[in-house]
Order: structure tokens, then sequence, then C-alpha cells
């Protein structure tokens, strides 16, 4: 299976810049992600692979065959692209059986009619659902139905596989069985697949890697671990995860540990981080709920240790969620801790937490509560 390559991507509507430089390389067989809100880009980037979109600048290669050099004047069409499609909406024609629906794109290919029933077969059998190509789309099911869009995308043995929020259409108990066996079927089939979603959830756990986008933009490319261990913006760890952002100033240094004074409490926390901030400078302390702990007992040494006050607590399943008071801010938390109120400590250790040169900005009505839900 090829590689993917993609080199300083623009798109623009009219006045309206959509892609801005986008530059990436899918790895033979990898399963990649672009994820990002509704309007980052994720589905225009998607479609220049596919050839629906003519990108106003940059450069796409399979597998070094130029797909689109917008400097050249080289453009394939489509349907010379050999790529497999799957949209939101499954696009299936209702009054056709499921080995029509697949033996469309055999046709337009010149397939002969033996050679149609074998791969019809095979690529049905891939999903699971060989026993059923006699039926209508209407007498199967939404998640069957999406297995019938997959295996009409893989029957002619694509080189890439192009997949457009897929599986949006299915509830959400089904969307998870699907996610699971949508991995299984990549990995066995070691087809390099690109992925278009907003879920977050999603993202990390189909994704060998993850683009994660906003505003036409990539803002950090990595594994599913280093985009939510490493965000490498505030927005990354706010797109990705639940995060606390705690604004402050540098007040001292010693190597990568940094003390900073927060905004909310006057408190001074320690942060591990080799970002290149200096004394003096304006940063945001980013910690994530499951890093932090709530105790009315003594922390471990060397945590950060804070005073606040309980707010709210509830129990939501295997563990505690707080959102507690840091001086004139409120801070989330998931504990294992349970049944705390009044007077806690709120700890952390100085390599759990995230530390970015800037504040946050932040929308007038969220400077209390500074946890930016996905
Ligand atoms: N044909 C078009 N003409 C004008 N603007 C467009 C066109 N297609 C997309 N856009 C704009 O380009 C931007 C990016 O759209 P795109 O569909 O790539 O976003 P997306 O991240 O896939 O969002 P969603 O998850 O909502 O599909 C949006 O602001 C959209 O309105």
């Amino acid at each position: 299976m090829p590689e993917v390559t993609v080199k300083n991507l623009a798109k623009t509507f009219g006045d309206n810049s959509v892609l801005r430089d986008v530059t990436f390389t899918i790895k033979d067989g990898e399963f990649f992600t672009l994820l990002g809100a509704s309007g980052c880009g994720k589905s225009t980037t998607l479609n220049c692979i596919a050839g629906l979109e003519h990108p106003t600048e940059g450069s796409i290669a399979v597998g070094g065959r130029p797909f689109v050099d917008a400097s050249a004047g080289v453009f394939l069409p489509p349907e010379e692209r050999n790529l497999g499609m799957v949209f939101q909406s499954y696009a299936l024609w209702p009054h056709m059986t499921i080995a029509k629906n697949l033996a469309l794109p055999l046709n337009i290919r010149k397939v002969p009619k033996e050679k149609q029933k074998t791969l019809i077969h095979d690529a049905l059998d891939k999903v699971g659902l060989a026993e059923l190509s006699a039926r209508y789309p209407h007498q199967l099911s939404g998640g069957q139905q999406q297995r019938v869009a997959l295996a009409r995308a893989l029957v002619y043995s694509p080189t890439v596989l192009l997949l457009d929020e897929p599986l949006s259409n299915l509830d959400a108990k089904l969307r998870e069985q699907a996610r699971a066996w949508l991995k299984r079927l990549q990995e066995e089939l070691g087809i390099t697949t690109v992925y278009v979603t907003h879920d977050q959830e999603e993202a990390l756990a189909l994704s060998d890697r993850i683009a994660v986008m906003e505003g036409g933009n990539m803002i950090q490319i990595g594994t599913p671990h280093e985009i939510y261990e490493r965000p490498a913006a505030p927005a990354v760890a706010a797109f990705v995860g639940r995060c606390n952002f705690l604004t402050g100033k540098v007040v001292g240094q010693d190597g990568n540990r940094h003390s900073v004074r927060l905004d909310a409490s006057g408190d001074v926390v320690r942060v591990d981080s080799e970002r290149p901030v200096v004394v003096d400078d304006s940063v945001t302390v980013a910690v994530r709920p499951e890093r932090l702990e709530v105790t009315a007992a003594e922390g471990a040494a060397g945590a950060n240790r804070l005073s606040t006050q309980v707010i709210t607590s509830s129990y939501v399943g295997s563990r505690y969620e707080y959102d507690v008071r840091l001086g004139d801010q409120v801070v989330q938390v998931l504990s294992g801790n349970g049944g705390l109120s009044g007077e806690v400590a709120l700890v952390f250790d100085p390599s759990h937490a995230l530390l970015y040169a800037d504040r946050v900005e932040l929308p007038e009505d969220q400077r209390d509560l500074l946890t930016v839900a996905k």
C-alpha cells in the first residue's frame, strides 16, 4: 500500500481561505485521522485527495504518483485515482440489491461479469455480510448498510481508503461496536486509511496518528498518546479531552522546573516543562482533571498542594467528579477519593502539568470556569 504525500496544500473558495499551507505524509498502511471542529477544513482536505476539489496551491502524490500539482497544472481526475470513499450518508441505491450496488463501481471499471461475482462475494465477506447480497438496503440495519458502503469502497481494491465521518449516522452503542470492527478490518487489510471526524474519542481509539486541524491549519500531528499527553497548543488540549487552564506569571526557574504565580489565587505552583519561558513571562498552566487529586490528607512529597473548597461533587462511575474553587476560578477534578466536602487540598505533580507561553484568551462567560470541555 502506498504513502500519501501532501505538500503546501491551500484552498480558497472566493475570498474565503479554508486551507493554509497544509503539509503531511501518511505512511504505508497507516490509519491517519483528520480531527477538528466543524468547518476547520477536514473534508476539504479529504476531497482534495479524492479529486473532488481542485486545490488552489500545493501538490498531492500517492505512491509517488502525482495526483495534483497546482503549480505545474497537474490534476488527475477522481476516476483515475483508484481510491475508495465512504461518506456519512452511505448513498446506497435503494432500488438495487446489495450485490447490484457493489457491481456498479465494477461496471464502471469494465470488470468482466464472472470476475465481478467473486469480487463482490469477497468484499461482502470481508465485512461479514456475504449472506445478505440479495437483500435491498432497506432490509438492512444502519450498521449493516454502513458495512455495505465500506464493501462497495473495497470491492475494486483501492490503493487508499478515504472515510468522511462514516460512523456518525449510527447510534452511540452501534457506533462503538462499528469502531472496533473497523479498526480490526483496517489492520487485517493493511490499507492506508484517511479518516475524517470531529469526535475526539473516535480519533483516539482508531488512529495510528492524528492531525488536529483548526481554521484551515494543522496545529499538531502525532500519535493518540502524544496528542493527549503532550498537546502542542492549548487549543489541542482543549479539543482532545478536558483540561483546566490556569493563567499566571513565571516567578522563578531551576532548569526545566518553573515556578508560576497563579492569577486566580496568588499561589505559586511548580511545573516541569521544556518550554523556553523566562521569569516575568505570562503563561498558562494546563492540567487535565484526572491528573489532579483532591484530598483531606497530606499529598505526596514534592507535589503541588493548594487550598481549595469543594463546590460540587458527583459520582460518575468508578470515579468522582469535583468542581473546586481555587481563588476566583473553578477547577474540575476527576478523583478516586469520594465523599469530600468543604476545605480540601488540590494536589498535582509538577510533571503532570503543561506549560504554554502566553495566556489563553477565554471568552467573557468562561472567565470564571476555566475548564474548557470539548
Ligand atoms: N464549495 C464550497 N464553497 C464555499 N465554501 C466552502 C465550500 N466547501 C466548504 N466550504 C467552507 O470551507 C470551510 C471548511 O469546510 P470543510 O467541509 O472542509 O470543514 P470540515 O472541517 O470538514 O467541517 P464539518 O465537520 O462540518 O464537515 C467551511 O467554512 C465551509 O463553509
